[in-house]
């Protein structure tokens, strides 16, 4: 395992890549503990307006943006200037993302001096059907995949700038790099839980959008709670098996990752895909929607990847389906929904019970024991 630089610790130097919603939130968010953060934005106008005035053009508009962040670009950093961070965060989206490691790849240090590697994107390559972690290695090696941290959770960037209490998930297979994610991101309002599910992290955070497509449709066509508490359920199932079959632990759906980012998303008008999915299901097509909703949603190719990865699994995803054939074969929106209701009844998802409980022991009384 690569040794990494020291603890970042007060006045640590943060490169953000990425100045949509999510890098320029992040970006505020340690400036404010007093680190000194500069902020990669492909735009120069971004750039420059940003270091005049101390707002983003662009993204989260009302936004005073703190001091300590200084915007560079827009071409990436070079190897002198990366080579005096602590850390890096990539809040690139994740279709952008193999492209931009294969050039910084050529400016990272040397494997045992590198800097905190920190991953925020939520989705899933199209054409590799990849995980972030993959696409990692592809472009800079495996020894930098190992050192990589995940961030993910339910966590609205225009909320975090606004100080609304806030809690994620943070994955690696270091416990010392989760730490100090951890470490990096603590504040009064906001608070990160660590894990070792890389893997579960970020397929919890990619797929969580599908099901967000799938509630935003639901309320679009006009249904009521019922159905969006099905989706959110029986999402949330889907989900737990198409990870566990792609080998992440259950618990990590449980977690803010899971279940966290799935019901915020799936219940709120702020979440880009559930948008998506509310526009649709009130009749607009997708490419209108997918070219005026001025940020990414990347569910949309998300779904296509996770088609692949569902019918290499064998794993049983009734509505990512339902919601990739709307999304890519023009099936209509209502027609979906009645399918999922039309099949054939099936079990709900059990884990096996623990042995020895007062479960087992009520179970002998009734004489059911063996059932
Ligand atoms: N917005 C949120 O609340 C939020 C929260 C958690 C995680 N995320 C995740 O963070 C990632 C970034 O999302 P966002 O909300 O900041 O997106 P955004 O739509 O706000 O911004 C998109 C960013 O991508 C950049 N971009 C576009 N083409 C690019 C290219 N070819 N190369 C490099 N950069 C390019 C744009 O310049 C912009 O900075 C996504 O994976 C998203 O799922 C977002
Ligand atoms: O706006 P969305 O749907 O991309 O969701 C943003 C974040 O993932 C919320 O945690």
């Amino acid at each position: 395992m690569p040794a990494s630089k020291p603890q970042p610790d007060a006045h640590s130097k943060v490169l953000i890549l990425g100045a949509g919603n999510f890098g320029s939130c992040l970006a505020d968010h340690l400036g404010d503990s007093d680190h000194q953060v500069f902020l990669w934005s492909r735009e120069a106008d971004v750039v420059s307006h940003f270091n005049q005035h101390w707002k983003n053009l662009r993204y989260l508009h009302e936004h005073d943006f703190s001091k300590n962040v200084t915007a560079v670009g827009p071409d990436l950093p070079d190897a002198s200037f990366i080579n005096k961070m602590d850390v890096l965060l990539f809040a690139i989206p994740t279709q952008f993302l193999r492209l931009n490691l294969t050039i910084l790849n050529r400016s990272l240090p040397d494997k045992t001096k590198l800097p905190l590697l920190i991953f925020v994107n939520k989705g899933i390559e199209i054409g590799t059907n990849a995980l972030t972690l993959e696409i990692i290695a592809d472009t800079c090696g495996s020894d930098v995949a190992k050192a990589a941290t995940f961030i993910s959770g339910p966590s609205f960037a225009k909320e975090i700038v606004r100080r609304q209490p806030t809690s994620v998930s943070v994955a690696s297979f270091t416990e010392a790099e989760a730490k100090k994610t951890s470490a990096l991101f603590h504040q009064p309002h906001f608070r990160c839980y660590t894990g070792s599910d890389p893997i579960g992290i970020e397929l919890a955070g990619a797929l969580k959008n599908i099901y967000a497509i799938a509630a935003g449709m639901s309320d679009g066509l006009g249904y009521e709670n019922n159905t969006r508490a099905m989706i959110i359920t029986r999402g949330l199932a889907e989900m737990t098996c198409i990870g566990t079959a792609y080998g992440a632990s259950p618990l990590t759906f449980l977690g803010l990752a899971g279940v966290g980012d799935l019901f915020l998303t799936c219940s709120s008008s702020s979440s880009r895909n559930y948008t998506v999915g509310y526009r649709l299901g009130q009749g607009e097509p997708l490419d209108r929607i997918i070219s005026t909703l001025g940020s990414v949603a990347e569910g949309v190719s998300t779904t296509k990847g996770v088609k692949t990865i569902i019918e290499n699994l064998g794993v049983n995803a009734p509505i990512a389906e339902r919601v990739y054939e709307v999304l890519y074969t023009g099936k209509a929106t209502k027609a979906a929904v009645r399918e999922l209701m039309d099949l054939p009844a099936s079990r709900e998802l059990e884990l096996p019970p623990t042995a020895g409980g007062p479960a087992q022991q009520l179970m002998e009384k009734l004489g059911l024991q063996g059932n």
